[in-house]
This record gives C-alpha cells, sequence and structure tokens, in this order.
C-alpha cells in the first residue's frame, strides 16, 4: 500500500530529544520509536541521520526524517540541504520532511523537493502560513505540515495547535498533515475533521520533561 495511505487518519509519533535532553542518545530515540509503535502508532517522525537508520532497524512503521542543522545567516534548521536528504533517504526514511517557510535559506525549496522526487520518496513540506503551503505545492511536494505555524516571526503567538491553518488548507484543497503543539487527544481528532491527512504528535508523548513542566506548573499555580 502506499506509504500515505497506511498512515491516513491516524497517529505519527514524534520521536525527538533536544541535545540538552537525558533522552538524546539514540538507543532511547529507538526506545521512543518502540514504544510508539507498542502503542499503536502509524508512524514516526525522527531527526537525525543515525537515528533513522537505528529506527529503522527496530521498527517497520513509515519513517519521516528530518535534520535539524543550524545554518549560518538563515534560521531554517529542518532538512537545510541536499546532502541532508541523501543521507536521510540512504539511512532509510520513507518520507522526508523539510522547512519550507519563506524564509532567507541556503538551498532554494524547489531544488530540495527535486532531490526528494529523484530519489523517489514523498517530500513533506513544513510550513507556517498558508502562502507558503501553496509555493511548496507548486513546487512540487506532496503534502505540507503545519509544522512551523508559531514558529516564524510572522506567525508567533498564534493560536496553538492551529486549527485556523489547517481550516484554510482543507479550503484549498491542498493535502495536509496536522503538526506542532497538539497536547490533547481532541485537538487531534479535531485536526482530523478539519482534513488532516493524517496527525503529528511530539513533546506531549515523548518529552517528559515537558510534560512535567506542564504538570509542575498547574501545581504552582
Ligand atoms: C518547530 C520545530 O522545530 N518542530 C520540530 C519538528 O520536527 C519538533 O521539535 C516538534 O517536536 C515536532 O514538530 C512535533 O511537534 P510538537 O512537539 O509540538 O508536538
Amino acid at each position: 500500500m502506499d506509504i500515505m495511505e497506511t498512515m491516513r487518519g491516524r497517529l505519527v509519533v514524534s520521536c525527538q530529544a533536544a541535545e540538552t535532553s537525558p533522552l538524546h542518545a539514540t538507543e532511547h530515540i529507538v526506545a521512543l520509536a518502540r514504544a510508539a509503535a507498542l502503542g499503536g502508532a502509524a508512524g514516526v517522525r525522527i531527526e537525525g541521520v543515525r537515528n533513522v537508520q537505528a529506527v529503522r532497524g527496530a521498527i517497520d512503521l513509515p519513517i519521516i526524517g528530518i535534520t535539524k542543522i543550524a545554518q549560518p545567516g538563515s534560521d531554517v534548521y529542518i532538512t537545510p540541504s541536499l546532502e541532508d536528504v541523501r543521507s536521510l533517504v540512504a539511512a532509510g526514511a520513507d518520507v522526508i520532511a523539510f522547512d519550507a517557510t519563506d524564509r532567507p535559506r541556503p538551498v532554494p525549496v524547489a531544488d530540495i523537493v527535486s532531490e526528494i522526487t529523484r530519489l523517489g520518496k514523498a517530500g513533506m513540506a513544513d510550513v507556517s502560513t498558508l502562502a507558503e503551503a501553496r509555493q511548496a505545492i507548486a513546487a512540487g511536494a506532496d503534502f505540507v505540515g503545519t509544522t512551523l505555524s508559531g514558529y516564524t516571526p510572522y506567525t508567533a503567538g498564534t493560536a496553538a495547535p492551529d486549527f485556523a491553518l489547517m481550516g484554510d488548507l482543507a479550503q484549498a484543497g491542498i493535502a495536509f498533515v496536522a503538526e506542532g503543539r497538539i497536547w490533547e487527544p481532541e485537538q487531534a481528532r479535531r485536526a482530523l475533521t478539519l482534513g488532516a491527512a493524517f496527525v503529528v504528535v511530539g513533546s506531549a508523548i515523548t518529552r517528559p520533561d515537558e510534560i512535567t513542566r506542564r504538570f509542575a506548573d498547574a501545581l504552582a499555580g
């Protein structure tokens, strides 16, 4: 079956850990991915070539692969280069996600998309606005993710999750994935009713430090 169809209407879990997290090591990322698979995830989103390779060897689910590499003179850090695309594909990623925001970037979106297509993989454009989504689809991306809403200067402070953007994407007929700042199962369900192909949840499932802080802050009043 088409890789996208296996994830349609279902949950994909982003298994990532910041460099400062006690879960940063590859073995922990693999454990998080295994736990996601046990819990019923239809796919995982994994950062880093080494992590993608290790998770590929551990579970059978589709992998959305990304790198996060800071770029000099640019705020774009999700799969910024053609080399990142090639390494992620070689490591076993099924879908390559990349930053498609309208910010200065080392490599044009169209070139990233061409490389993903050349390698026979699906391209997921992480965007923050409807205009960026239109541009990414015009450049050949297979679908977009709402991943970066709230993270560009021009979307800072938007409601989380960005249901308005999801509604706009649906109305424009753009294939989209709901990702970013989803903390409740009810929000994930609502994203599907708005037309999301599938829903990606990260922090609320795989970042125990942030989950702890949420409870601790609630008690601190
Ligand atoms: C903005 C950015 O860099 N987002 C990253 C993209 O891969 C991850 O840090 C997020 O955890 C992921 O998108 C899932 O979102 P959330 O953790 O909010 O469920």
